[in-house]
């Protein structure tokens, strides 16, 4: 199987934007109600735990220094609470989606009344991080940041070459040296390896769904390899396999070394040992009590969807005194649901040189010989890996 030169057949900005804006907010009963309950709040997690951990990190390099931020595809401000609790000083979101950008803004400015104005100070900007340079409309013409982030969205860059020399771009111009680029994206291997196994062009369950256009499952461009993408009530819009090799490859030439990537499962099961990112895991209810708390229906119907959670709690139970009171609960994900967030990696560059990035943007596709993948999930583990 080959990656292949591709230069993205279409323009789906806009497909995406309108897909954003469209989407209502809800409110938490309503959130309370949805099957994906905790997924998303398992996702939430992965973030918080990421951003808090890179802001330790730039913290123990130097204690004293105020903090910028640059959130990229920031939608409607999910992660504004966690750039308050990481006590930063300033945040730029820019994103596709007015209407996001609006909502983003307005909750930002509740938010700071409530707080009588002690909060880190916020710029919010419309923009196609794809294909504006943001370095032009900050407020603030000498710009810097110690931190960028993009959540779940860094994938829309690789429809082109030249859209994911964008995003780069807009991620690296205005990090300091020493400063990260952290985010969260779909793993073109594991989505690959599903595709693979499954007897069609599409796989998912309940929750979620990937299809295919095209039916060749052994070549994928390296640019606008599109597959639609559909999470139960929340997405339903196309995205592009993120080859990370690719990514290493365009990141390295922006002065950005792969520091760390875990598959998601590998990000929980090392995190989950730290004291806080536990605690946090139950204030942000991001597991699934098991056997439910009385009254209450399990997220799934279907039992084999326990399966593991049973087997855990079975253990348990062999091995526990007889003369407790309360019934052994413990925290899981329904299988449906693990396995859509499974799909997701964690990355973290860290800026280690100012380069002059190359404006003309030549192709690295046209440079790189066919890289497999290995159909393997998870498989790279750490540090970087050169794609050809
Ligand atoms: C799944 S949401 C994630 C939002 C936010 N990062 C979070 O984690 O809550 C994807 C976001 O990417 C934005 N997006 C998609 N393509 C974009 C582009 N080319 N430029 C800027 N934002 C984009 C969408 O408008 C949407 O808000």
């Amino acid at each position: 199987m080959a990656y292949a030169p591709g230069s993205g057949s279409g323009d789906h900005s806009q497909t995406v934007a309108n897909h954003y804006n469209k989407l209502e907010e809800s409110g938490l009963e309503q959130r309370s109600r949805s099957r994906i309950f905790y997924l998303r709040n398992f996702n939430n997690w992965i973030k918080s735990v990421l951003i808090a951990r890179t802001l330790e990190k730039l913290r123990a390099k130097d204690p004293k220094r105020t903090i910028s931020v640059l959130d990229l595809c920031s939608g409607k401000g999910g992660d504004l609470l966690k750039w308050k609790k990481g006590k930063i000083d300033n945040l730029v979101c820019a994103d596709i989606a007015a209407t996001s950008v609006e909502q983003s803004e307005i909750r930002y400015n509740e938010n700071r009344q409530r707080e009588g104005n002690r909060i880190f100070d916020a710029e919010f900007i419309v923009a196609d991080c794809t294909k504006d340079r943001l370095k032009d409309k900050y407020k603030n013409t000498d710009q810097t940041f110690d931190l960028v982030s993009c959540q779940f969205s860094f994938h829309y860059c690789f429809e082109s070459y030249s859209q994911a020399f964008m995003m780069l771009r807009n991620a690296s111009e205005c990090l300091r040296v020493g400063g990260y680029f952290i985010g969260t994206t779909p793993d073109s291997n594991e989505l690959i390896r599903r595709l693979r196994k499954s007897s069609g062009n599409s796989f998912g369950n309940e929750v979620y769904n990937i299809s295919f256009s095209q039916e060749d499952k052994t070549n994928f461009p390296l640019f606008g390899a599109m597959y639609n993408f559909h999470l139960e009530g929340v997405v339903d819009c196309p995205e592009f396999l993120v080859y990370f090799p690719m990514l290493e490859r365009l990141a390295a030439q922006f002065g950005l070394k792969l520091v760390k990537k875990w598959s998601f499962a590998e990000f929980f099961k090392h995190n989950v040992r730290h004291k806080e990112s536990l605690t946090l895991l139950s204030t942000m209810q991001a597991l699934e009590p098991f056997p439910s708390i009385g009254g209450t229906e399990p997220m799934s119907t279907e039992k084999d969807d326990y399966k593991y959670a049973h087997q855990f709690l079975s253990s348990l139970t062999e091995s526990h005194s007889q003369d407790h009171r309360r019934p052994l609960r413990i925290g899981t994900l329904s299988q449906a649901e693990w396995d859509a967030a499974t799909i997701y990696l964690v990355f973290v560059f860290e800026k280690v040189e100012d380069v002059s990035p190359p404006f003309v943007a030549t192709p690295a596709s046209q440079r790189l010989t066919s890289a497999p993948p290995s159909g393997n999930s998870n498989n790279d583990g750490e540090g970087s890996k050169s794609g050809s």
